[in-house]
């Protein structure tokens, strides 16, 4: 059985629960707790498990859904559907206005950071009387179908049930869109998808947005179920329950969110009763069993439980690629032209000087190689050119642009593409889809677009995009393997096709034919001519000195991030300074 006829049977299943009268009113009671919990752990799935940021606060988004409907059913007399889309909003607005403080910080100070305005919020729904201060607000009016109020749990089981489906196909879509590849690389730390053009500040506001939004939505039934609200329940006791059904479930993967809130909610309602009879006094034991849990569970089984019951299912089958009209195509610079202008380039880390003063030009259709012994400076060149790095003084211009100052995503847009010394590729995600990173610019559908797949016809051309250029740098019988399962060598090549997946003027590789076999270099060697005949140009720092002087038409040598000579590559070789750079040892 495979995952989605797994989901799909469960679907049916939970859906027909309510119409089963043998079912009893009490589990019928914890399954739409289940379904609500559900909610919020699937966007902390997408926020915590796929994007990277642990947060510890999602109760005050579920207390911002429930309050808002909360006050404006009690207080404005507004009908409940009504203040679905204003519960949204307020959430919306306010996961905005939080977010664009915290998904800047890094490190420990993110989760940190989530603790915080979590136990403010507590706080201040605590503390605002026209909130009803700690007793909350009572009488909130329940929700009514076809002029029918839903009272009962089995009809209000459906509500919440329906709507966390939905959210389920909204996640799945989201993920398997140029939006959720554009997550799934940030994890994997922003410089490569930076390079690529995402915008990771955006990115990352997005889910935390998108992640806020289930926790409302999950509020906003809550309030209409339980009639009532209190602070308590949207406080850090509740935030930390949530995370931990994210991550007993398998942060990372959407049906996990599930999996880990069922968990949970029957654990704790079994813990309840039995703890305090066990001990003999009453008190909240069950946090502290699941204190132990969470730290059992990163320890034995990081990925969370779903891992394990994926195993026994049957992997999805790979990704069709489907004929589809071609992306639009970049004019290349006529050879010859002056492409790329290095002046005067200066990077101090420190007081250490790694590039200094270094100029250099390359011209359309050209291989420049950028060659000197470890430490020379050349990955920070490039770290420059393409503004993963800021300068320290100089500039640099591409195609008559000055490009020096610039972000990588917008030098990226420019067409100067390029591959790292340390491979940066999403392990866990395929070769194909790897490599349909680096067409992210050349689509333009949106998070909306992706879930209401209304980008399909984007996708299909480029993922046609990505297979033609996995298949042009001769990798097509590793296209829909995890690209964590190549050699060293092939991830280089990979990298490769994702920086051609850009439709680059330019294409910066930094040691390509590290890790490499013989053939594969010969290989590599006639994919660059290639591409140089292609008009594309190459700027290459490799080790390799016979694959340099084979491939490049002029080089250019760094030594302690000064340039120390120039010019045609057998010029250059017989070069005494060179020499001298190179203890002899290696030209
Ligand atoms: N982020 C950084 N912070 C501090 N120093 C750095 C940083 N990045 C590079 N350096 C230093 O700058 C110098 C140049 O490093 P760089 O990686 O550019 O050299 P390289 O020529 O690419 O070397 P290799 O061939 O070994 O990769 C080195 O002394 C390195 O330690």
């Amino acid at each position: 059985m495979s995952v989605r006829h797994l989901a799909i049977l469960f679907a049916l299943v939970s859906l027909a629960v309510p119409f089963v009268e043998a079912v009893p009113e009490f589990w019928i009671t914890l399954l739409i707790f289940i379904g609500m919990a559900s909610l919020v752990a699937l966007g902390l799935v997408l926020l915590t498990g796929v994007g990277g940021i642990t947060s510890f606060g999602q109760a005050a988004f579920v207390g911002f859904g429930a309050y808002t409907t909360a006050v404006l059913t009690t207080q404005y007399g507004l009908s409940p559907w009504l203040t679905l889309p204003l519960s949204l909003l307020t959430t919306g607005l306010a996961a905005l206005a939080i977010g664009a403080v915290t998904v800047r910080l890094s490190g420990h100070f993110l989760p940190l950071g989530t603790i915080a305005w979590g136990i403010a919020f507590y706080y201040l729904f605590g503390n605002i009387q026209w909130l009803g201060a700690y007793d909350g607000i009572s009488g909130v009016p329940p929700l009514e179908l076809a002029g029918e109020p839903l009272l009962t749990g089995r009809s209000y089981y459906l509500v919440v049930w329906v709507a966390l489906f939905l959210a389920v196909i909204a996640t799945l879509h989201l993920l398997d869109s140029r939006t959720g590849r554009a997550i799934r690389a940030l994890r994997r730390g922003a410089v490569a998808a930076e390079s690529f053009g995402v915008r990771p500040a955006r990115a990352k506001l997005l889910i935390f947005v998108y992640a806020a939004l289930l926790a409302g939505l999950s509020g906003w039934l809550y309030a209409h179920y339980q009639r009532a609200v209190t602070p308590s329940t949207f406080g850090i006791n509740a935030g930390i329950e949530y995370l931990l059904m994210a991550v007993v479930g398998g942060a990372g993967h959407v049906y996990g969110a599930i999996v880990g809130a069922a968990l949970v909610i029957l654990l704790k309602d079994q813990l309840q009763d039995l703890l305090p009879a066990l001990l003999g006094q009453q008190g909240n034991y069950e946090t502290i069993v699941f204190g132990v849990a969470l730290v059992l569970v990163l320890q034995v089984a990081r990925d969370g439980l779903w891992p394990f019951v994926a195993r026994f299912l049957k992997p999805p089958p790979p990704r069709e690629i489907q004929s589809a009209p071609e992306l639009p195509r970049r004019a290349m610079p006529a050879a010859g032209e002056p492409l790329l202008e290095v002046q005067e380039a200066r990077k101090e880390f420190g007081g250490l000087v790694a590039v200094d003063n270094l100029s250099f030009s390359l011209q359309g259709g050209e291989i420049l190689g950028l060659i000197g012994p470890n430490g020379a400076g050349k990955s920070t060149s490039f770290d420059l050119i393409t503004g993963v790095q800021p300068l320290t003084a100089g500039g640099v211009a591409f195609a008559g642009r000055t490009i020096g100052g610039r972000g990588p995503e917008a030098i990226a847009a420019l067409g100067v593409a390029r591959s790292f010394q340390h491979v940066k590729l999403v392990p866990d995600m395929s070769v194909l889809e790897n490599v349909a990173l680096g067409a992210h610019l050349r689509g333009s559908a949106g998070a909306v677009q992706g879930i209401l797949r209304l980008d399909r016809a984007e996708e299909r051309s480029i993922f046609a995009e990505a297979a033609r250029q996995v298949e042009r740098v001769g990798l097509a019988a590793q296209m829909h393997q995890p690209a964590g399962s190549l050699a060293l060598g092939q991830m280089r090549i990979v990298e490769i096709a994702r920086a051609l997946a850009l439709d680059p003027a330019l294409v910066l590789l930094d040691e390509p034919a590290a890790g490499l076999r013989r053939m594969e270099k010969q290989d590599l060697a006639d994919l660059l001519r290639r591409l140089q005949a292609d008009g594309m140009s190459v700027l290459l720092v490799e080790h390799d000195m016979e694959f340099v002087m084979g491939v490049t038409d002029r080089l250019v040598v760094l030594d302690f991030g000064v340039k120390i000579a120039e010019g045609p590559p057998r010029q250059v070789q017989a070069d005494p300074a060179v020499q001298e750079a190179y203890l002899g040892g290696v030209l």
